[in-house]
């Protein structure tokens, strides 16, 4: 059929499209109209400007169907003296009608339909069949098949309580359109979205979506990774190199893909991979089959607990004392969160810590490049992974484990003793670099004993950490006051902060950018805040600097290793207190708006761990 419908196809079969008679043709992946002849002398555009391509992957289904003419001749000079309509308008008309998204400049999509009408009912049906099956032909290509059964989580008490009727009016007719069979649970309590992913048969299903927001997302997320390291045998404890695997760690990817339905107060995730928070824009990705790696972080306490999966910002200090608050302000729904940042604001506190950091090779000056569709980026690095053999992995890994087999933590010097910090410490033997800060103000190295500080082996880190080898530089070190230590996995954009926290972060690359805000004014840090609201530099303040890097390790330095004369560690301003007037306070993560109250934590990048109903922004 697919032979006979493609023979027919290369005849010139003419139709008659938006008051233009018209010829179609399918090459390199699109379906291009080209008109030919006008059929309304009062069309002002003239034939050979209109040429329309309308890409494979964009069309949502073909079907034809039978119609009346609907020209109107007295009016029409054009089409009454014209050839093809004096053979056609007698003869029924028989339509080829295409349905295909439609995009705005917002990044919108909706679906629309392209009507072809031609007098000859064979060229219809063969072109009807010629295009469904270029159409699979495509899909097979990119080995991403169009979901047929669904598993939907709807969160009622999300954002404004808004989810369940978002996907009633706005989700559910486009699924029934095209005959997405979907199984919809209604979330009755925090965590059942997860439970329910960890426990039950999903090997009926293509994908999981969630309706609500991030942290819906997120619960997913961690219920589906979970049971897959479960069937996997793999402890979540371990990330230790898997030969077997293509990813950069060992954890075992899952084979269904996942879809956020934005419909809670925070929806990062689809203003970064669809450039809004358009509940039928998302619906669509779903429903063209879009499919784009999306990178996760663990998180590992430091003595080596699984806690969870992250998918965009980990964040210590500042956002983490905002989420606090805010959970204590939850029936204000989501204006809460501008409450509670004013509340963290006044009372803004910098966290004495230490932060250990593995940089990427293509550091974050150098990667400029925004994540947009297609992004060579992203793309770049699933391309090397797949190159990336078992054997080169265990030898990577062979190889760091035997340049780095340091079993105690170094004796950093005193600052008397140490000029060039980044050069001269004992560190460097070992694989770390500790960096000066670029200011030169905040901290020094300082005088600190080992007995007082938190063991960090380097050999601890080996067990955590797995990335090849030869992807990164070296392990570094630094400590300081913090306001606000961030972890920007992707660009983080959200309605509040359209560039995000790290405007060139990538959704795919095996990287986050560590983003460090050190100790200064409120109003240097009020300054740094109002940053994100426009496109400008948000790295360019002496107080705050940034590193891509594929994984990072904090450490909060206790009130007994400040008490050790760290002159490093003083404040450099009289207005954020004092960490000799105040006892010395740990602050708590925000992890996708979850809070983890340690503050010690293990961050490693796992690159492109699941996969999203997404294909990235489009420009
Ligand atoms: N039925 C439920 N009752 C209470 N909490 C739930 C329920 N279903 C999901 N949750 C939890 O609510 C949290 C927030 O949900 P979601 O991300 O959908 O909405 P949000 O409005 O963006 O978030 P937030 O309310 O935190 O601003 C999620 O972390 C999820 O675990």
């Amino acid at each position: 059929m697919a032979v006979v419908a493609a023979k027919a196809c290369n005849d010139n079969v003419q139709f008659v499209y938006n008051k233009f008679l018209c010829s179609l043709q399918i090459k390199h992946g699109a379906l291009h109209v080209r008109c030919l002849k006008k059929l309304r002398l009062l069309v002002p555009r003239s034939p050979s400007s209109y040429h329309k391509e309308v890409p494979l992957c964009d069309i949502i289904s073909v079907s034809t169907s039978r119609a009346e003419w609907n020209f109107n001749s007295t009016n029409d000079t054009l089409v009454t003296n014209n050839a093809y309509f004096n053979q056609s308008s007698s003869s029924p008309c028989y339509v080829l009608e295409v349905e295909t998204v439609t995009k705005f400049r917002d990044k919108r999509w909706k679906i629309k339909t392209l009507k072809f009408q031609t007098s000859c009912e064979i060229s219809c049906n063969d072109w009807c069949q010629y295009i469904k099956c270029k159409l699979q032909e495509c899909l097979n290509k990119s080995s991403c098949q169009r979901p047929q059964n669904l598993l939907v989580f709807i969160n009622p008490y999300g954002g404004r309580g808004k989810a369940k009727s978002v996907y009633k009016h706005e989700v559910a007719p486009l699924f029934e359109k095209v005959g997405i069979q979907t199984t919809v649970v209604l979330t009755q309590y925090r965590n059942h979205a997860r439970e329910y992913v960890e426990k039950n048969d999903l090997d009926f299903f293509d994908g999981i979506v969630a309706v609500g927001g991030d942290g819906m997302l997120n619960e997913v997320i961690n219920g589906l990774l979970v049971r897959t390291q479960k069937d996997n045998n793999i402890p979540l404890e371990s990330c230790a190199i898997n030969s077997g695997n293509a990813s950069s760690s060992s954890y075992a990817k899952p084979t269904l893909r996942l879809g956020l339905i934005p419909a809670g107060s925070t929806n990062c995730i689809s203003y970064v991979s669809q450039g809004n928070e358009d509940p039928a824009t998302s619906a669509l990705h779903i429903i063209v089959g879009d499919s784009h790696p999306l990178d996760l972080v663990s998180l590992h306490s430091d003595d080596g607990a699984f806690l969870r999966f992250s998918f965009s910002m980990t964040s210590y200090g500042y956002f983490g004392d905002v989420l606090d608050n805010s959970e204590r302000l939850r029936k204000l729904g989501p204006s809460r969160y501008d409450f509670a940042g004013i509340n963290a604001f006044v009372q803004l506190q910098a966290y004495p810590g230490e932060v250990h950091y593995l940089p990427s090779k293509v550091d974050h000056q150098s990667g400029q490049s925004k994540c947009r569709y297609p992004c060579s980026t992203c793309m770049d690095s699933i391309r090397k992974k797949q190159n990336y053999t078992p054997d080169k992995i265990e030898s990577d890994a062979k190889q760091f484990t035997e340049n780095n087999n340091a079993t105690s933590f170094p004796t950093v010097q005193s600052a008397s003793e140490v000029n060039d910090f980044s050069v001269h410490c004992d560190l460097s033997e070992i694989g770390f670099t500790v960096n000066k800060n670029p200011t030169g103000l905040e901290y020094e190295p300082v005088n600190i004993g080992m007995s007082a500080f938190p063991m960090i082996t380097q050999n601890s880190f080996v067990e955590h950490i797995s990335v090849p080898a030869s992807d990164c530089e070296e392990w570094k070190v630094t400590r300081g006051n913090f306001i606000m230590v961030n972890s920007a996995l992707m660009s983080c954009a959200c309605a509040k902060c359209p560039y995000g926290l790290s405007p060139t972060a990538h959704l795919a690359d095996g990287n986050v950018d560590l983003i460090l805000v050190r100790q200064s004014s409120r109003a240097n840090f009020f300054r740094y805040l109002l940053s994100h609201i426009g496109k400008g530099d948000r790295f360019d303040f002496p107080f705050v600097e940034v590193h891509r890097v594929r994984a990072f390790q904090y450490r909060a330095i206790t009130k007994d290793e400040i008490s050790l004369s760290d002159s490093s560690l003083e404040p450099i301003t009289e207005e954020i207190p004092s960490l000799e007037k105040k006892t010395c306070k740990t602050s708590c993560w925000n992890t996708d708006g979850e809070i983890i109250s340690k503050p010690n934590i293990n961050v490693l990048v796992h690159r492109g761990l699941v996969n999203l109903f997404s294909r990235g922004i489009e420009e």
